[in-house]
């Protein structure tokens, strides 16, 4: 495929490594401050394009969604912080072409959303247990919390009935029993961790996912425009990794 990569940052260039490693080809870069082919895009250079692969900033998801769907490029975006826009993406996405979204693209991400949800479930019936969730991420991170923390609440909340609603800000007082505390911290170089905790006073069982490096996150996006390649509307990476895992949830 020809690929187009918007979004020359750390991911955009790991996914420039995972193409070029998977026979693919990257016919244009694009990033308003590296040494990308272009600062911005336009529908013309998208010409020779069979796929965009897009890891850039929440402000910019919402105009490339239209030039995606004027030119009929299929596109994979990683980029997170603009989900309040989801349902107006949706709209100018339709069936003009295909595109798909996701937190994570990592399979190893996926199993451990599984395994959240199950545990979620699982303590339910049983009101000693409390849950709560917290992420770790690099220096550099500009969205706060990360996406991926947000869809492992929101399956949390899907799973369990005594969480009803998200806390993510510092709270200047106890969370209520229905809040689920999902929390952030930033620094280092941390390519991205995700912890569940369910606590007890007996006892406290914690799952996480840690990232080693960005490749996992790469590949899955680079997967994930193969597998778009011979479709048409709006996708989650859900709909990619239930059908390449053979439906795991
Ligand atoms: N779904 C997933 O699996 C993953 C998602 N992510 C998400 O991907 C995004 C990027 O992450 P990362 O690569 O680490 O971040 P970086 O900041 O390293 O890279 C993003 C790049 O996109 C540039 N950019 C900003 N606006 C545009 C635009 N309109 N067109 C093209 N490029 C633009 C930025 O420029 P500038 O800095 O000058 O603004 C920056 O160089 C984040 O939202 C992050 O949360 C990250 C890893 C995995
Ligand atoms: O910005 C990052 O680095 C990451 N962002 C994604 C997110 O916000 O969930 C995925 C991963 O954790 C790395």
């Amino acid at each position: 495929m020809n690929v187009a990569i918007i979004g020359y940052g750390q991911m955009g260039k790991e996914v420039e490594k995972i193409l070029v490693q998977r026979g693919h080809k990257v016919t244009v870069r694009i990033d308003p401050h590296t040494e990308a082919d272009y600062p911005t895009l336009s529908a013309e250079m998208l010409s020779d394009t069979d796929a965009a692969i897009e890891f850039s900033h929440a402000v910019s998801v919402f105009d490339n969604a239209k030039i995606y769907a004027e030119t009929k490029t299929p596109a994979v975006v990683g980029t997170t912080g603009w989900t309040d826009k989801i349902e107006e993406v949706k709209k100018i996405i339709a069936n003009n072409t295909a595109y798909l979204w996701g937190s994570n693209f990592s399979i190893g991400a996926h199993i451990f959303f599984s395994i959240a949800a199950y545990t979620a479930k699982l303590i339910e019936n049983f009101e000693e247990y409390d849950i709560m969730a917290y992420e770790l991420h690099h220096k550099r991170k500009k969205d706060s919390p990360s996406g991926t923390a947000l869809t492992l609440a929101e399956k949390i909340l899907t799973n369990n009935t005594r969480k009803t609603t998200i806390v993510t800000d510092k709270l200047d007082r106890a969370p209520q029993p229905q809040e689920l505390h999902v929390a952030s911290v930033r620094g280092g170089e941390i390519p991205g961790t995700h912890t569940v905790i369910c606590d007890s006073q007996a006892d406290s069982i914690e799952i996480t996912h840690r990232a080693r490096n960005r490749s996992g996150f790469a590949l899955g996006a680079v997967r994930a425009a193969e597998w778009l390649a011979d479709k048409k509307g709006f996708f989650t990476v859900d709909d990619f990794i239930s059908d390449i895992l053979g439906g795991i949830r």
